[in-house]
């Protein structure tokens, strides 16, 4: 059958390993689509708390300025100190409040009257101001918030270490910046100038009340660390289930194709081939004949022994176009060497009860005793008598046929079916082969000798040819001697062997 290739070894392991990759591919593309939905989801929501987390601190600076408002432009004297100082008091996050004048800051929570110069112009939306630090607090990050009341007004310093706990507590999966105009916070509270943020997917979004953006860099180690963390079971799931689809893959391309069309593509690509067991005089032991016995000559299992085959060819009907096989080799590699074989040498040939419902056997045999015009044999069909043959007009008149070309019918496995003398009379055998099974108790169980003993008796009153096969022992000859039956078969002298084989140790030259 056509698919019968895909079971070949290196063809099933290539799918295989396809199918592996295809669903290990698979796997993949679905981790990594669902994780950066989940990533960007996750990162999104991060950002958007991260606003309202730095918004709510700046509030805190905003409520701060509401309260020392009305202080304004008023000369810093202990009243306007201490309201300032109240307010970093009760104010969470606020460091300092400061007022100013022009460019001039001149009141302080901190030191109270004290005169410092202000660079207004550098604050972003002329409201925030990141700064690494200032006098008292150098190295620690704080970010300046200014209200602007007509040329003077306040400036509120916010503690950093609040805005970097947020940056830091939100960048579990993301590089967390806190960008205010062109100077941003990274999440260790390090103030950075420029750009310089690392590479990956960038997002940003603006805060709506204050003029600082939060950006949010998914590097490369972000995406793999999410997937280690969010999907660690379809990671070990994904390849067990890859190599579960590939061994399956593998499993079921040794399937592909039934039985039978196995068959039929061996007998497509002639895989059965003819082996030969010789057979020999009952007296002299010199050999007479052969008996033709198949093998599938297998690429990749080797040499298939019948038992394995025969019984699904028969059941199928293949057996007849695979014995016509058989018949075809063995006339066209022994026709041409007829002469080296000894006179009268027979061909026997195993047929099942379905090819004698066949009329091409009788062309089959017509050609193939032609094939030895120049130095004629004798073809033996072979009945198994566990297979009944039907008795009807085809088989009669087949029979018939056979006869007038002289072909000879054995009857093979004598004694192990049921029907043996129904056989015997309602057919026409010529040669009657007594079953290895009572030969190779010969010697070890005297019911089988007595079986043996009857056969022969049997065969003899009805003038038939016998072969005792099976034969392994000198013992089994020296029984079977006196009876002086015609042909014996068995390992002892010889097992089935290749058509070459069997030429160049029986043939003459
Ligand atoms: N319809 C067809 N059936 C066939 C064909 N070729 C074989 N067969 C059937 O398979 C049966 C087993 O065949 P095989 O394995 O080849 O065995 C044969 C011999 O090897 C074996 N034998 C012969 N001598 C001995 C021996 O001394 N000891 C021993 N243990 N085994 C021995 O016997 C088989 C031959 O038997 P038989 O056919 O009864 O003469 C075979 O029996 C067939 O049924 C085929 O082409 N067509």
């Amino acid at each position: 059958m056509a698919l019968n290739w895909l079971n070949r070894p290196y063809i099933r392991i290539c799918l295989s390993v396809l199918a592996f990759f295809i669903v290990a591919a698979l796997g993949v593309l679905a981790i990594s689509w669902q994780t950066s939905q989940g990533l960007r989801r996750d990162t999104a929501a991060s950002l958007a708390q991260s606003v309202r987390l730095v918004d709510m601190t700046l509030n805190n600076a905003s409520t701060a300025a509401d309260s020392v408002q009305h202080l304004v432009g008023q000369d810093c004297d202990q009243d306007v100190i201490q309201a300032l100082r109240w307010e970093v008091a009760r104010v969470p996050n606020v460091r300092t409040v400061n007022l100013y004048r022009g460019d001039t800051i001149y009141c302080t929570s901190l030191f109270g009257k004290k005169i410092d110069y202000v660079s207004t112009d550098k604050y972003a939306g002329e409201t925030l101001l990141l700064m690494s630090g200032n006098p008292v607090t150098p190295g620690h990050p704080l970010i300046a918030y200014r209200r602007d009341i007509k040329g003077n007004g306040i400036l509120i310093g916010v503690d950093g270490y609040f805005l970097h706990n947020i940056l830091e507590l939100l960048s579990t999966h993301a590089y967390l910046i806190l960008q205010v105009g062109d100077q941003w916070m990274d999440s260790k509270g390090k103030i950075h100038q420029g750009e310089g943020w690392p590479d990956g997917t960038r997002m940003a979004l603006a805060s709506a009340r204050y003029p600082y953006n939060m950006r949010l860099v998914i590097r490369n180690s972000d995406q793999w660390r999410y997937v280690f963390d969010y999907a660690t079971v379809s990671l070990v799931l994904f390849p067990l289930v890859s190599i579960f689809i590939a061994f399956m893959t593998y499993m079921l391309l040794g399937r592909v194709g039934s039985p039978i069309s196995t068959l039929k593509d061996a007998l497509a690509k002639k895989q059965f081939v003819p082996f030969l067991q010789p057979v020999v005089d009952g007296t002299n032991h010199r050999l007479t004949g052969g008996e033709v016995l198949m093998r599938w000559q297998h690429p990749q299992s080797g040499l298939i022994p019948p038992y394995q085959f025969i019984p699904l060819a028969e059941e199928s009907g293949l057996i007849v176009p695979m014995t016509r096989l058989m018949m075809a080799q063995v006339r066209d590699q022994f026709g041409p060497v007829a002469a080296q074989l000894p006179d009268n040498f027979h061909f026997g040939f195993n047929i099942c009860a379905g090819h004698f419902k066949d009329l091409t056997l009788v062309e089959d045999c017509k050609a193939f005793l032609h094939a030895f015009k120049d130095k004629p044999v004798l073809l033996v069909l072979e009945l198994t008598e566990r297979e009944l043959i039907e008795s009807s007009e085809i088989t009669h008149s087949l029979f018939s046929a056979l006869r007038r070309m002289g072909v000879l019918i054995a009857m093979d496995d004598f004694g192990t079916g049921h029907s043996s003398l129904t056989y015997l009379q309602k057919f026409h055998i010529d040669i009657l082969k007594i079953d290895q099974s009572f030969i190779g108790r010969i010697g070890t169980d005297a019911l089988a000798g007595h079986i043996v003993d009857n056969v022969i008796d049997l065969a003899k009153r009805l003038q038939m040819v016998i072969v005792a096969e099976g034969i392994e022992t000198q013992e089994q000859i020296d029984y079977l001697t006196p009876f002086h039956l015609d042909y014996f078969q068995g390992y002892f002298f010889g097992k089935p062997v290749p058509v070459t084989e069997f030429m160049e140790k029986w043939l003459q030259r």
